[in-house]
């Protein structure tokens, strides 16, 4: 298998654009926005999320643009779609029309999601049947578990830095180094097992102490600990048997000592 290489015919820039606080335009939209986006939420104002903003009207000129971080155009008329685009391009607001991608600053990919895990897969426009096909490949490597895994990773990371604030410096490469090793060395169902008090006891344990403790260890300690406990607390069951036992002891004894004074 040859190493992938960067296509000569160029490749996109493949960003997680986070869209909150943004304003993005849809114009049109009507069976493909249903399928897509806000399936039912048209008719109906008060189902709408609060998010997202119905205008009942037709686009009316540049001034629809102004404030808008992302515009989208799905229309029925690809004249009036090109010239929307066009305006866009003037007001250096990116654009994705439906059905015309060369007018397109970014398209769409095919997408896997796992509560944080987010997989996008794209041909760039050569051949979107197979960025589906692609998908469905992808998705029958997966466990299922990657989400999970992915979201304890973000809390152990998070504790961690608070626990060890700072940006950069030693410190930032000892944390970053830390992070890496138990991402390497743990598999995914292992990390799903770190619960918020495996959390901290890794950090303790591992984290305090320099060291990635492997997770064989890590859980056998673990459930080890406790036994031991439910062990301990046996013997607690057993100490008012035990009482009751040295009390007698203590009246016989007792009783034997006042016999010989008689
Ligand atoms: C540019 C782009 C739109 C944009 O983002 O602006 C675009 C454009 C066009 N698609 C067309 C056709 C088909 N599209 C699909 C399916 C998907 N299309 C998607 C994205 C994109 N499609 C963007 C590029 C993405 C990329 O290159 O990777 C996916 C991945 C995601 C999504 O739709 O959100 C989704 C799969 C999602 C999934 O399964 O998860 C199928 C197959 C099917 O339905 O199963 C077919 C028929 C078979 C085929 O043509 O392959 C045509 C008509 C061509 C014609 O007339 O012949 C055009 C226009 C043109 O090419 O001119
Ligand atoms: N339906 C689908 O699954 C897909 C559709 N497309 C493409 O997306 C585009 C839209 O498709 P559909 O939603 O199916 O079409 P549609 O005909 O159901 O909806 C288009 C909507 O745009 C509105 N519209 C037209 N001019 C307008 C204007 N100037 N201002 C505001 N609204 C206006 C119409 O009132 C209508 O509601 C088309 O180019 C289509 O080829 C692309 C991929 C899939």
């Amino acid at each position: 298998m040859s190493k992938p290489t960067l296509s000569q015919t160029g490749g996109s820039l493949l960003i997680a654009w986070q869209l909150k606080d943004k304003n993005v335009l849809i114009v049109g939209g009507g069976e493909l926005l249903s399928k897509a986006y806000i399936p039912a939420q048209k008719s109906s104002s008060t189902s709408t999320p609060s998010r997202i903003t119905y205008y009942d009207r037709r686009f009316s000129g540049p001034a629809e643009i102004h404030k808008m971080d992302m515009v989208l155009t799905a229309l029925d008329d690809a004249n009036r779609s090109r010239e929307i685009c066009e305006m866009c391009r003037k007001a250096r607001i990116a654009v994705n029309a439906a059905d015309i991608p060369d007018l397109c600053d970014f398209y769409f990919g095919a997408q896997i999601r796992d509560g944080p895990l987010q997989i996008m897969i794209s041909t760039n426009g050569n051949g979107p049947r197979m960025a589906a096909l692609m998908k469905k490949k992808i998705q029958a490597a997966l466990s299922g578990s990657e989400g999970e895994a992915i979201d304890r990773v973000g809390v152990l990371r998070a504790q961690l830095k608070e626990r060890s604030p700072g940006v950069g410096g030693p410190l930032g490469r000892r944390r970053m180094k830390w992070m890496s090793e138990v991402c390497n060395t743990w598999e995914i169902d292992d990390l799903t097992k770190l619960d918020d008090a495996a959390i901290t006891k890794l950090l303790d344990e591992g984290w305090e102490k320099n060291t990635v403790p492997s997770p064989q260890n890590f859980f056998s300690n673990h459930s080890r600990a406790s036994k031991i406990s439910l062990q301990l607390s046996h013997v607690g069951d057993l100490i008012p048997f035990i009482g009751t036992f040295a009390l007698g002891g203590l009246c016989a004894t007792l009783l034997f000592l006042g016999h010989r004074h008689v």
